[in-house]
């Protein structure tokens, strides 16, 4: 079952053109010269209940402009978008109950407030009655750790307990649909693992379905299955990881140590196999070889009968393209 439908959603801001100097910004005060972006062009797709949906493309493709008409903040220029029944911007305050954002660029928290007091408000204004905000209290303090630092006030936080105390804040009134917009942005490894896990825990005790977006294509890897992805506004990818894997995932890599690091010029994979540009790179730190290549231009066993053939290595393996790889070339390349 659907809880998300998106239907051939389209979005076109008008823009002043002004021409340079004086003369320009009168000129196009008294006769404006407006141009129409198309920021989001027909985009149709459907969210089930319960699912990690990973929401990317690389900048200006317009994630950000949909995810504004899902929670309601702009309406579409044509096409329509439906949670759990409802029109994100007809009846916004109602809506607001069915959702929770996390923007990891900014806070939605009270900076002098000390974090208890922030719940205590948001409380009030999501009308949480008392039993079902301890329970929520509970429930977030297990899998976010916020007693640490919840009598703090917020602006002393450290940007991993921020991100922590918003998640929890958008999860206080047990939303249906969670958009995250660069939860782990900014973030040591440990604590983007923590909030990881937390999302998924979120994701997996209570059902909630999860729209992330993200430029860490980790995030995406380790939390979604499917993907949706857009570019200029465009629609270009709607499927799960394993078949992107599948269908783009070319290129392995190749890992050897070398006995002696002086031997890596034995090896000249550009001439031997014609490998050029993207189907082929190099890196080599003296006691690591790491090769990227096309397996569709070049076996993988010839890739390593060439390698042992030539050069003594203490140990060598083959990697599959991980889904960073497939996804940057994606972005490099187009669909
Ligand atoms: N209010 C606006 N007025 C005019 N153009 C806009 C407006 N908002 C966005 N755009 C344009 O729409 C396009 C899509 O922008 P959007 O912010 O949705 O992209 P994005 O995918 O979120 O990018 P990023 O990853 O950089 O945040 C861009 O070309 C942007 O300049």
């Amino acid at each position: 079952m659907f809880l998300i439908h998106i239907e051939n959603l389209k979005k076109e801001f008008k823009k002043t053109i002004k021409e340079p100097g004086l003369k320009g910004s009168i000129k196009s005060l008294f006769n404006p010269k407006v141009e129409v972006v198309t920021a989001v062009n027909d985009i149709s797709f459907h969210v089930p209940k319960g699912e990690i949906l990973g929401f990317i493309g690389p900048n200006g493709a317009g994630k950000s402009t949909v995810i504004k008409m899902l929670t309601g903040i702009l309406t579409p220029t044509s096409g329509r978008c439906e949670i759990n029944g409802q029109v994100p911007y007809e009846n916004r305050k109602k809506y607001v109950k069915e959702i929770g954002v996390v923007f990891g660029q900014r806070t939605q928290l009270w900076w002098d407030l000390a974090l208890r007091e922030t719940y205590a408000v948001l409380k009030e204004i999501y009308q949480v009655p008392d039993k079902e905000y301890k329970e929520r209290m509970a429930f977030l303090n297990e899998v976010l750790d916020l007693d640490s630092f919840i009598t703090s006030p917020v602006r002393t936080l450290s940007l991993g307990q921020r991100m922590r105390a918003d998640i929890a804040a958008s999860m206080l009134h047990n939303p249906k649909v969670l958009f995250l917009d660069e939860p782990t942005i900014g973030l040591d490894v440990v604590v983007k693992d923590n909030i990881r896990k937390a999302i998924q825990k979120i994701n997996a005790e209570e059902g909630t379905t999860v729209i992330l977006t993200t430029h860490d294509l980790s995030d995406i890897e380790l939390l979604c299955n499917r993907i949706v992805m857009i570019d200029k506004g465009n629609l270009v990818y709607d499927g799960q990881i394993n078949e992107l894997k599948h269908k783009y995932g070319q290129m392995r890599e190749l890992c050897f140590e070398l006995k002696d690091s002086s031997h890596m010029s034995k090896l000249n994979y550009a001439e031997k196999f014609s490998l050029y540009g993207d189907d082929l790179s190099i890196e080599n730190d003296g006691v690591l070889a790491k090769i990227r290549f096309n397996s569709q231009k070049v076996s993988v066993q010839d890739m390593l009968k060439y390698t042992l053939g030539n050069v003594n290595v203490s140990d060598i393996n083959v990697k599959d393209a991980d889904i960073e790889e497939i996804i940057r070339r994606l972005y490099k390349e187009g669909v």
